[in-house]
């Protein structure tokens, strides 16, 4: 048995970390400050962290098979390249609500970008409800909607054989589970998988492990859970030495480390002393399992 070791691997203050993922042929973890709107690239061997910042809150930035990467921010999907860092408008969505931004996203097997939005939070976890939508942005460009009354659209990921989306509603306090059409990025029959409790927070980022279970960030709950699909049950809680964990994703050699994004409080005046930082990231080894590395967007 090796032992788990919990680490705060980026002492930064970021306002809202998320969407991380690990760049295997780079050895860097790209993730946003959704606040801050910024997309950074780290590479935790040298330490230097890279960032380029945007127009508009960032939710989610992924990569992108032809290079660069796509990000969702403010209501748009659109091209990030990094070398000029220039950024071009592929599609925007919720034009009737402006008071919308996009929220997390995740590649799905077929190299299609599928992110939801919500209303801007007035104070972290307190929106305007049903606002929501999750999206599908095609490899030729095209947008779908997916479902709409979402309150915060959050984590996403897809089981090992790709029949099924596992999707987060943070304010639901669940994870679901969604039949999922691979060939046309349909989803279906949307149900409860687990319910979260109590002292659990909300539902935040997921990541899937190799092993087909799911990995759930506890923001205001302090903790990473593990969940096992196939019983609805939790079979695992980190504990974490910080309460708001945003997202996390398997990454490192052989994707065996479990990096986690986290959120700060602003009213920490004495962070810089602390061990463990608010909004820093963690990096969790020993867990004895490993991840999937991330999928491209295919367009
Ligand atoms: O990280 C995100 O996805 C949101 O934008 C955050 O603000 C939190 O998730 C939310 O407050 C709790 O669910
Ligand atoms: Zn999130």
């Amino acid at each position: 048995m090796s032992s788990i070791k919990i680490e705060c691997a980026l002492r930064e203050r970021y306002k809202i970390g998320e969407s991380p993922s690990w760049e295997e042929k780079e050895g860097t973890l790209l993730f946003v400050d959704i606040t801050d709107k910024m997309v950074c690239r780290w590479n935790p061997k040298t330490g230097e962290v890279q960032s380029i910042s945007l127009e508009a809150p960032v939710g989610s930035a992924v990569l992108r098979k032809s290079g660069g990467y796509i990000v969702a921010m403010g209501n748009k999907f659109a091209t990030l390249n990094w070398k000029d860092k220039t950024v071009t408008t592929l599609a925007c969505v919720d034009e009737d609500k402006p008071n919308n931004r996009f929220n997390d996203g995740k590649v799905d097997p077929e190299g299609r970008f599928v992110a939801g939005t919500m209303s801007q939070e007035i104070r972290p976890a307190v929106v305007e409800r049903s606002q929501g939508s999750l999206f599908t942005l095609y490899p030729d460009h095209s947008v779908v909607k997916n479902f709409d009354m979402v309150d915060i659209s959050n984590g996403l990921d897809w089981s090992l054989d790709y029949k099924t989306m596992y999707y987060i509603d943070s304010l639901t306090l669940a994870v679901d589970a969604l039949d999922y059409d691979v060939k046309t990025g349909k989803t279906s029959n949307r149900r409860t998988l687990y319910k979260l409790e109590k002292d659990e927070g909300y539902p935040d980022g997921m990541c899937i492990d190799a092993e087909g279970k799911l990995w759930v960030a506890c923001f205001n709950g302090g903790r990473v859970i593990r969940i096992d699909p196939e019983t609805g049950k939790r079979i695992q809680t980190l504990k974490l030495p910080i309460e708001r964990p945003t997202s996390c994703c398997f990454g490192g050699q052989d994707f065996s480390e479990l990096y986690v994004t986290s959120a700060c409080d602003k009213t920490d005046e004495n962070w810089n002393t602390h061990q463990y930082v608010a909004g820093g990231i963690y990096r969790i080894t020993g867990l004895g399992v490993k991840g999937m590395p991330p999928k491209a967007f295919a367009g």
